[in-house]
């Protein structure tokens, strides 16, 4: 049996993707979830976790040096990397949006949009003949419309309670978002029964 390494998200998709291992019946110690180690082998599963920024997850499943990984849907729109999308986990579900101060609209010059998703963000509005300027952040987006830094936000909204309390309001639903499991192509030929196990293991849960 050839062995896995897995890129796993830290975060808030953690918690969600180690259950989800859990229930499909790997055998999955304690210490992966409590400690801070960011390398962990489990022999007995021929597994590797690596625990990596949500972020950086498809980096290291691109160039092979994780055969899986999982990552946000959001993360993978932004990214476009070379990686096989292999099934909706259905974790972490919350959807990308634009939003703003109430009442306001946007700056018929050159308006201009903050976000942590600038390549999303940018292929939006150009997809309704907008151009924006992007103005890039890496969180706390919402604070930008409040400050005067920005007319738009694109993020993401879960409950929207974000929005709601910093007196923002939605304007449009862009996409929706949950985690994926992902692969390196080669590694999903080379290790393709240990990888099409893993799925359908996975896929039990999912349905
Ligand atoms: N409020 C939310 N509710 C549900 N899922 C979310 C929410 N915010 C982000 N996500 C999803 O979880 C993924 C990871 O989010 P997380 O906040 O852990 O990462 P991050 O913001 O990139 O990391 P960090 O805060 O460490 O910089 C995102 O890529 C997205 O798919
Ligand atoms: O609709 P809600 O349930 O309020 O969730 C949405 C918030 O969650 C994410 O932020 P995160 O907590 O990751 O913090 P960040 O600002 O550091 O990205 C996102 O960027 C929103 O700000």
């Amino acid at each position: 049996m050839s062995e896995l390494t897995i890129a796993m998200p830290k975060g808030r998709i953690f918690e969600e993707a180690y259950e989800m291992l859990l229930e499909a019946g790997f055998n999955l110690p304690e210490e992966v979830e409590m400690s801070r180690k960011l390398m962990i082998e489990i022999p007995e599963e021929k597994i590797r976790f690596i625990l990596a920024k949500p972020m950086d997850v498809p980096v290291y499943v691109e160039h092979g040096v994780a055969d899986i990984g999982i990552a946000g849907k959001d993360v993978l729109l932004e990214q476009r990397r070379s990686v096989h999308e292999l099934l909706d986990l259905k974790i972490s579900q919350c959807y990308i949006a634009s939003a703003g101060l109430p009442n306001t609209t946007m700056n018929e010059i050159a308006p201009r949009i903050a976000t942590k998703y600038p390549n999303i963000a940018m292929k939006y509005y150009k997809g309704l003949g907008e151009q924006v300027e992007i103005i890039e952040l890496n969180g706390s987006i919402e604070l930008a419309p409040m400050i005067g830094l920005a007319d738009r936000i694109v993020d993401i909204v879960s409950t929207g309670r974000t929005l709601k309390e910093n007196g923002l309001v939605e304007y449009e639903h862009i996409t929706d978002v949950s985690s994926r499991l992902i692969a390196n192509p080669v590694s999903y030929r080379m290790k393709s029964d240990r990888i099409q196990d893993l799925v359908s293991r996975l896929k039990k849960r999912v349905d």
